[in-house]
């Protein structure tokens, strides 16, 4: 039957004939645009409806049509107002509108586990919490403005009109041939020169070719696939507007995507469209779109539907975005000038492949069908059957010219594990021989892209800007040996001697939920990052952890925070636990020694991991120009192990804290949800008889652990809290700083008071640069 709702806002014409009574085929049925994707479409070709149309039964009962006096309809069908929604229903308007606003509240972030636990129903909130709320967005307002200050790409979009004029020096980009918006937004960024990889990549870009662009991280790779775009745009807008002007009868230019940028990860997907934009800043016109999970799909729709030059995207957002949408497979096909995948390695392997291929199948550059063309045939006859009617109606297909799409691949590193994985032969672990998450030669990563991508030309360009070593130049590494159960001592240490923007990297989300907390008691500005909290607290984590008013801040994060991530003043990395594969080790350090800048890489390694380590790094490092006398040695970070005892008593309470802080919330929910189960299934519920039901011998061990750190009475954790608080309060002295700790110049107790006190100083050495630590 026609669906009289979905058609509201389009009227559809109604052949009109001397007779009240129409016949079916006598209407103006329209046709109506079905989502790209259709998950069964079996016996299902098609759609139409018909508006101001009314089925009336004759005597007979048989149904007919009657055309409706469409002033009338209109009273009749006028849609009423919707309700207003009580104050604190904002459930579904929150999910349609749900974006990134920058900080909006200062809660403790809440997981997306935790958020499910919470009742739906927004309970009103008191006046006590509201107002705590408005305070916490005022400060987080704050922090963000502070942030956005120090962000070179917002200052640049703000100043994009003031100097209209300016003239634009920039002799080591000339031999490139780019545009003047181009250079003038070079210029505002402070690029004096292109980097290598921009250098060698743009002109074969430039000149159509597609490409696999190898570089060390913070290299610039963004900018070296994000100037060809946006001068092929340039162009391309350039010649629509001479056609306009030229051909009286175009005066509408269809906004097409022009290149599609796939990204591994939301965060990475964010700056590569603000890099992009800053690069843009002067080119009003040029749009870019976002889309990755965790946000708005609807919002995402709606930007998208309102044109875009460059869409930035995770795979599996894309897939939702474009599969449920309505015409954008064949806008992709039509419009895309380029594919770029950016962390390629990543991208192709196991787990994330399967989306990224679907999008690739999407936009094969084969012939393809583009859908049913209305050719007028339409039935005639009322008799005909479905299968006759669905031959004689099927979609014809049509020749589209093959798009000009190049395909861009970029990346520090293509790993050997990549292809074993994708052959699924299991999953590679850090090496304990050190043979294993071997980094591909670029040979073999030229093969492998040759068979996962659908390349254009049959042999891309491969440009491997730094095949002198995988690292960045200005980067040190070092390794701390220390057993496994002091990690968190010596991690406390590094953080506290050399206090800097430090990103700590974990194997797992539950120790960063641990870590945090841990590092929280010990007053240490440390935020978290991972997969399992909800994308507006990631973002609001980041913001943090990058503000520029706190320059000492920590972020603790998974393996997701490894890749792209270009945070300004990074200085010091620590692998609290070691990375899984060689090439995540490389890509973990890069987020510090970008571009100019220099940085250092620690390890925290038990005993019994150093010797693989030592060998994977090594093989790493091999081929690097400047140690290829001899296997490239990683150094010992020098640690003053007397300051680590001294500390040792801080670190062992701070844990206790935490460890039983967490647990205690673990237990709460685990009991909440087993009190709910049982009550379901009316029976009583007895956790301690449950548990000894539940938990094997082997677990015993670690279960014991977590039911001591649970069990710990208010009182314990009080007294735990009060030492750890005095403690912090007394500085402490290595021995080789008398001048600082007699100087005075800290009143540590007042700083607490006041909220200052900082790593800095509360111990009672001098401050010392962490890079400094290590000879250059
Ligand atoms: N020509 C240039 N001169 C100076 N700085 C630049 C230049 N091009 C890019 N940059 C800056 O260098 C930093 C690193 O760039 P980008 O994020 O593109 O690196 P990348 O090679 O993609 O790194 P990764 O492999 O970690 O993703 C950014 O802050 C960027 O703004």
């Amino acid at each position: 039957m026609p669906n009289k709702k979905r058609s509201r806002e389009t009227e559809a014409p109604v052949k009109r004939t001397k007779k009240s009574k129409l016949l079916a085929d006598e209407l103006g049925w329209k046709e109506v645009a079905m989502p790209d994707r259709l998950d069964d479409v079996e016996g299902f070709f098609g759609l139409e409806e018909i508006e101001g149309i009314d089925v009336v039964a004759d005597e007979a009962g048989k149904l007919q049509f009657k055309s409706v006096d469409k002033s009338k309809k209109a009273k009749k069908t006028k849609v009423p107002p919707a309700p207003p929604k009580p104050a604190d229903d904002d459930t579904e308007a929150e999910d349609d509108e749900e974006e990134w606003g920058g900080i909006i509240d200062t809660e403790a972030e809440s997981t997306e586990e935790e958020a499910a636990t919470k009742p739906i129903a927004a309970k009103p909130q008191s006046e006590k919490k509201k107002k705590q709320k408005k305070d916490a967005k005022a400060k987080d307002k704050k922090v963000q403005q502070q942030a956005a200050k120090s962000n070179p790409f917002e200052t640049l979009l703000e100043d994009r009109l003031d100097d209209s004029d300016e003239d634009v020096d920039l002799p080591e980009w000339e031999t490139l041939d780019l545009s003047f918006p181009t250079l003038r937004a070079l210029a505002k960024l402070k690029f004096a020169s292109p980097t290598a990889i921009q250098s060698a990549a743009i002109p074969k870009i430039l000149a159509g070719h597609d490409l696999i662009g190898k570089a060390s991280t913070g290299s610039g790779k963004t900018l070296a696939f994000g100037i060809p775009i946006l001068e092929t745009y340039l162009k391309s807008s350039a010649a629509a507007v001479e056609v306009i002007n030229t051909d009286a009868s175009k005066n509408k230019i269809e906004k097409l995507p022009i290149a599609l940028v796939l990204s591994p990860t939301r965060e990475l997907a964010k700056q590569l469209s603000d890099h992009l934009m800053a690069v843009a800043a002067f080119v009003p016109d040029f749009k870019v779109v976002t889309l990755t999970g965790g946000l708005s799909l609807q919002k995402q729709q709606r930007l998208l539907d309102q044109g875009v030059d460059v869409i930035v995207a995770t795979p599996g957002r894309l897939w939702e975005v474009v599969s449920e949408g309505i015409g954008w497979i064949d806008k992709l096909k039509r419009g895309l000038r380029f594919l770029v995948v950016d962390e390629a390695d990543r991208l192709l392997q196991e787990g994330h492949y399967k989306e990224v291929e679907d999008t690739l199948n999407l936009l094969q550059r084969e012939e393809y069908e583009s859908g049913a063309e209305d050719d007028g045939s339409g039935s005639e006859d009322g008799d005909m059957d479905a299968a006759e009617f669905k031959k004689k109606n099927k979609p014809k297909k049509k020749k589209a010219p093959a798009p000009k799409r190049q395909t861009l691949v970029f990346s520090a590193t293509f790993h050997q594990g990549l292809q074993q994985r994708l052959a699924a032969k299991g999953k590679k672990s850090w090496p304990k021989n050190g043979t294993g998450g071997d980094l591909l030669d670029n040979k073999e990563s030229m093969e492998y892209l040759l068979k996962k991508l659908n390349f254009r030309e049959e042999s891309p360009q491969f440009v491997d800007a730094n095949p002198a070593g995988q690292m960045a130049t200005n980067l040190r590494e070092g390794i701390i040996e220390c057993g496994a159960m002091e990690k968190d001592l010596y991690l406390y240490y590094l953080l506290l001697r050399y206090p800097c923007r430090t990103l700590v990297f974990t194997n797992s989300i539950s120790s960063v939920k641990r870590l945090t907390p841990f590092l929280s008691q010990l007053q240490l500005p440390a935020n978290s990052l991972h997969s399992n909290m909800i994308q507006k607290a990631r973002l609001r984590s980041l913001e943090r952890f990058s503000s520029p008013s706190s320059p000492n801040s920590i972020l603790i994060a998974t393996d997701v925070a490894a890749r792209g991530l270009d945070i300004k003043g990074v200085e010091m990395i620590v692998h609290y636990h070691l990375p899984r594969t060689a090439d995540m080790y490389v890509h973990r350090s890069g987020r510090t020694a970008r571009s100019d800048a220099r940085g250092i890489s620690i390890l925290l390694c038990a005993p019994e991991e150093v010797m693989g380590v030592r060998r994977l790094v090594s093989k790493v490092h091999e081929g690097d120009n400047a140690k290829s006398t001899g296997k490239y040695a990683m150094k010992s970070f020098s640690v003053d192990r007397k300051l680590v005892d001294r500390l040792k008593r801080r670190a062992t309470l701070s844990k206790k804290i935490a460890d039983s802080t967490v647990e205690k919330a673990k237990k709460n929910k685990e009991d909440d949800w087993l009190k709910t189960a049982a009550d379901e299934l009316g029976v009583e519920y007895d956790s301690e008889e449950f548990n000894s039901l539940k938990v094997g011998k082997k677990g015993q061990r670690g279960k014991q652990k977590r039911e001591k750190a649970a069990s710990a009475s208010k009182d314990d954790i009080e007294a735990w809290k009060a030492e750890l608080k005095a403690l912090l309060k007394q500085k402490i002295n290595s021995g080789f700083s008398e001048r600082y700790l007699t100087s005075g110049i800290v009143n540590i107790a007042s700083a607490l008071m006041n909220g200052e006190a900082m790593h800095d100083n509360i111990i009672g050495v001098e401050k010392k640069s962490v890079i400094d630590e290590v000879t250059w």
